[in-house]
């Protein structure tokens, strides 16, 4: 609600930015190690040669040092001797040439690995993803903090290789430091505790904006959606022809631009902050670094200590602090990362309610009683009315039931609960006598095909387009072929330059679009491709003109002899094939009989007939 609330109220947005506590942030860390565990196991063998590699490259800093120190004190030494014997100094740079060279090598390796493990990552975590979002339940997707957090979750994929990178490359620093500190401490620990003092202001300030900016950011994500549907509607194949006929553009871009803009002076003005106070910390460290190299130089100065190790010392002085830097400095973003990783997490821990209990029955095979609604009550997320209340009747097994009832009445929503893409807000679904919630709802869909009015029209091929009424026969080409004849789509085919091969729709090149009708006509396909149980039309239909929908359902009734099956149509000559008609109105039950009991009754349905006959409906 919030979001067309956004998207079509005067009011800016508020950006509500919570402020995070330490507390949270912490907390925030425990998802490091399930995090690396996920990283470990998308390629041990690459994830172990990439901690080896780290290894390595960490003790060549404090390595290059010594080895610097060696060479600038023989050279002191043979300048203020009369000995002439090099090989010991050319020993020493070639030991150095090799350190460069090798670390090169290991800098390359590491980028190379964390490349492709980073990418082999972001896969498997997109797959994870999908294959999650697809156990959620319909009602979950109408929620928007659920998309929120999909959302937030999806803009993971990228940053979380740049966050596995990061973890590793903070070992790798810590590492390397651990190395130059134990040089440091053996000549003056208390330079360490300089250091220290030197970085500590710009580690605490660099937290505090890395909070801000992920407040700003976590409180933007219902806009942020916004801002891509905006985008998308502007300029779609989808939506273009009603952007043009209404001319939506101007309107499109003016809430575009304010809210982009909106974002950008936030996010300017803490960027801007960020700049000026991460300037003044910086000559805070360099301060300190100056500090401890103008006492370096007095000591060298007076004897204390060798021209070699006053190279080694504030080299090592200069690498630590930077190191130091860049690890308090990461230290937040990992932080900021592993924030943006609850989220991630967060959405993992959401579970379906619409699920397979361990004592599920084994779905019957036939279906021998039917479906008995027994005061079934339905509300929609966030709807203030009932979609559907007090509903009590039985869909017999076998027979052919037509749901008539004006828009809004609510004969989706029973489409909807027989197939339990939701359960019933009170009141139960028998099947054959057991809570339609107990059956294994992969089982229910399995024995239930259902092709609604608003079908999906799959920017695939044609023959795909029937086939996904059952998917795993999509290499069965006779089977499709059938149900194409049997829905009428064969005629629709055959006049596509590629039968069956051919890509309909607009979206990719060489796809060849359909009118609304034989769109039509490939759904229905679907349902005899699907051959369930109960087969459900729920105004397939309607694009189809009157001749063409009754003798599709002439045929649907034929075809589907003695199996259930649910009919919804506004045309009254269709209505009548069925069985026996179920009327409903605010979604209540009103009638229930054949054509002719419910005609002789001259009650609601009998109105609805005539007027259709005269021409009104
Ligand atoms: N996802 C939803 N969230 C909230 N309310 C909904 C949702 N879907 C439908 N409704 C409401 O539930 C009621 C019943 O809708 P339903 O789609 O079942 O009607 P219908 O009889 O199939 O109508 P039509 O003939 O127009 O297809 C309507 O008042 C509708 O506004």
């Amino acid at each position: 609600m919030a979001f067309w609330n956004n998207l079509f109220g005067k009011k800016p947005p508020q950006q509500g930015q919570p402020q995070l506590s330490v507390q949270q942030r912490v907390s925030a860390l425990k998802h490091l190690p399930p995090f690396l565990k996920m990283v470990w196991q998308t390629n041990p063998r690459m994830a172990f040669l990439n901690v080896v590699l780290r290894l390595f490259r960490a003790a060549v800093p404090v390595a290059v040092l010594y080895v610097g120190q060696l060479i600038i004190d023989e050279v002191v030494r043979l300048t203020q001797s009369n000995e002439k014997e090099l090989n010991y100094l050319f020993t020493l740079v070639a030991l150095e040439f090799g350190l460069a060279v090798v670390s090169d090598f290991l800098n390359r390796g590491i980028a190379l690995i964390d490349g492709l493990l980073g990418d082999l990552f972001a896969n498997q975590s997109s797959v994870k993803l999908m294959e999650h979002a697809a156990e959620l339940d319909l009602d979950q997707f109408e929620d928007s903090t659920f998309y929120d957090k999909l959302e937030r979750a999806r803009r993971q994929t990228l940053s979380r290789t740049v966050l596995m990178s990061q973890v590793l490359g903070q070992m790798q620093d810590i590492l390397s430091m651990i190395f130059l500190a134990a040089g440091l401490v053996s000549f003056y620990p208390w330079l360490l505790l300089l250091l220290l003092v030197a970085v500590l202001p710009a580690f605490l300030g660099e937290s505090h904006f890395n909070e801000r900016s992920y407040s700003l950011v976590h409180g933007w994500t219902p806009e942020r959606r916004e801002l891509d549907y905006l985008r998308q509607t502007g300029a779609s194949d989808d939506t273009a022809k009603e952007v043009k006929i209404f001319g939506l553009s101007g309107f499109l871009i003016d809430r575009f631009r304010t809210l982009s803009n909106q974002f950008y002076q936030d996010n300017k003005k803490l960027a801007t902050r960020r700049a000026g106070w991460g300037s003044v910390f910086a000559a805070l460290g360099s301060a300190g670094y100056y500090g401890a190299y103008v006492y370096l130089i007095l000591q060298t100065v007076q004897g204390q200590v060798s021209l070699g190790q006053l190279t080694f010392l504030s080299g090592s002085f200069m690498r630590l602090r930077g190191l130091l830097e860049a690890v308090l400095n990461r230290f937040t973003s990992v932080a900021e990362g592993a924030l943006y990783l609850q989220d991630f997490f967060d959405f993992f821990e959401l579970q379906p309610n619409i699920r397979r209990l361990a004592s599920a029955p084994p779905f019957p095979k036939p279906i021998r009683e039917g479906f008995t609604f027994e005061n079934v009550g339905f509300k929609y997320r966030n709807a203030e009315k009932w979609a559907i209340r007090n509903l009590s009747f039985t869909l017999r097994a076998g027979e052919k039931l037509a749901l008539v009832g004006e828009n809004g009445a609510g004969k989706t929503t029973m489409v909807k609960l027989l197939s339990r893409l939701y359960d019933p807000t009170e009141g139960r679904i028998l099947l054959d006598g057991i809570d339609l919630r107990e059956y294994d709802p992969a089982d229910l869909r399995r024995e239930i095909g259902v092709i609604f009015q608003d079908f999906v029209r799959f920017q695939m091929s044609a023959g795909t387009n029937i086939a996904i009424g059952r998917i795993e026969e999509k290499e069965n080409q006779p089977r499709i072929e059938t149900s194409a004849r049997q829905s009428l789509a064969d005629t629709v085919i055959a006049k596509l330059p590629q039968g069956y091969e051919q890509v309909i729709g607009r979206r990719f090149n060489r796809g060849v679009d359909l009118s609304g009708g034989e769109w039509q006509k490939i759904a229905l396909g679907r349902a005899y491709m699907r051959d369930a149980q109960l087969l459900i039309l729920d105004e397939p239909t309607a694009a189809l003109d009157a001749r063409a929908e009754h003798e599709v359902f002439q045929r649907f009734s034929e075809l589907t002899q003695g199996k259930t099956a649910v009919l919804i149509s506004h045309r009254f000559s269709t209505v009548r094939m069925a069985d026996r008609i179920l009327v409903i109105e605010n979604g209540q039950f009103v009638e229930m009989g054949s054509h002719e009991e419910l005609i002789a009754k001259g009650g609601r349905y009998a109105e609805l007939f005539r007027l259709q006959a005269k021409g009104y409906l």
